[in-house]
């Protein structure tokens, strides 16, 4: 639904350059809430931004919906327009909501719709059914400032709806609110996503969000995607680093000669009998470090870190047993007693 191809944006002000994104191939699939994250600076809005060509890009390509948006936006009148058709087919939720405060409720809703030429009739009811939709037809006539966080980004979320798009880009949308009211947030993007068929790309700096709500996620880093697929895959890929953020697992090994591996289990797999299993079978003494069970993209997971006795090449076939049953087993190397020493030194450093 959303596909961009190496796409890049080189900002010029006062005589310098930034490229804030390097070469950006996304693909996102029709009906899927897609997260971006990364830290800072890494990209985020830019791509969004390009997306929706509020920014255009230096360089590559975006395809919404078949439609190569790239090459609409030349000069000319009839280019800005078919380029403005094909943006009101695109939703944008903000961080701050960006609602005009001397509008009411509807009127910010009608916005959109106003600009798309409805008569005053038609805007009113879409814009009723709309509200209706995100839980405020009791809000119409209030004003944004009369509205809490939540209500307000609801109010944003019905403006963006207004054109019917088939895409939903937001931008931080929950970020500036409590947990509370982000859960609740996600709750409704996630709804409207299964019951419109709606596609939602959203960037965010909160894994709990990308927990809770996407089917699939990338992590940009420096302009670039450093990981990207499906949040089921990326639990799967040894050394993802989204994986890891996404279902952190911790604890430290007794002694640094040991093996230590993280064992990713589906809830329905019971991971603790394959465990005592293990130690029974192969006579070890298998020492828990740490676990966690939690609800990762609608799936219940698990996770485990173990420590085997000896070095890895000794734990190879119990490794095999842990995987021959089905269960992900990630090799964690230990950092050598002088690394540990060192890194903390550096980070001390730093902090200087
Ligand atoms: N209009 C601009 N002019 C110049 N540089 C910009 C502009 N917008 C963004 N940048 C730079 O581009 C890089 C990427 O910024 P961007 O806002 O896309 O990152 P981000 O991941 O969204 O960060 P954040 O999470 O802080 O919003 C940064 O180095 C930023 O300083």
């Amino acid at each position: 639904m959303i596909t961009t191809t190496d796409l890049r944006k080189v900002y010029r002000s006062h005589g310098r350059e930034v490229t804030a994104l390097d070469g950006v191939d996304l693909h996102v699939r029709e009906g899927e809430v897609y997260g971006v994250v990364g830290r800072s600076g890494a990209g985020k809005s830019s791509l969004i931004r390009c997306v929706n060509l509020l920014e255009r890009p230096t360089s590559g390509t975006v395809t919404v919906d078949g439609l190569d948006l790239t090459a609409l936006g030349g000069r000319g009148v009839r280019a800005g327009r078919e380029l403005r058709r094909a943006r009101s087919r695109i939703g944008m939720v903000f961080q701050h909501f960006n609602l005009l405060s001397s509008r009411t409720v509807q009127d910010n809703v009608e916005l959109p719709l106003e600009i798309l030429g409805l008569t005053r009739a038609a805007r009113a009811r879409r814009a009723r059914e709309l509200l209706d939709l995100v839980g405020l037809f009791d809000k119409a006539g209030a004003y944004p400032a009369q509205l809490s966080g939540g209500q307000k980004q609801r109010v944003g979320i019905a403006r963006a709806l207004a054109g019917e798009p088939k895409v939903l880009l937001s931008d931080e949308a929950t970020s500036a609110l409590d947990p509370q009211t982000t859960r609740s947030i996600l709750t409704l993007l996630r709804d409207l996503n299964r019951r419109l068929g709606l596609t939602v790309l959203l960037i965010t700096h909160e894994m709990d969000v990308v927990k809770t709500v996407c089917d699939s996620a990338a992590l940009m880093r420096g302009g670039r995607v450093a990981e990207s697929g499906t949040v089921a895959e990326l639990l799967a890929t040894p050394g993802s680093q989204l994986a890891r953020e996404l279902f952190p697992v911790g604890g430290a090994a007794s002694t640094p000669h040991d093996t230590v591996v993280d064992v990713t289990f589906h809830g329905d797999t019971a991971a603790q009998p394959v465990i005592s299993q293990l130690a029974r079978t192969y006579n070890v003494d298998v020492s828990i470090l740490g676990a966690a069970m939690d609800t990762v993209g609608g799936r219940q997971i698990g996770r485990m870190r173990i420590q085997l006795p000896g070095a890895y090449e000794e734990n190879v076939v119990p490794v095999g047993f842990l995987r021959e049953r089905g269960l992900q087993v990630e090799h964690v190397v230990q950092a050598a007693p002088e690394h540990v020493a060192q890194a903390a030194a550096e980070q001390k450093e730093t902090v200087r």
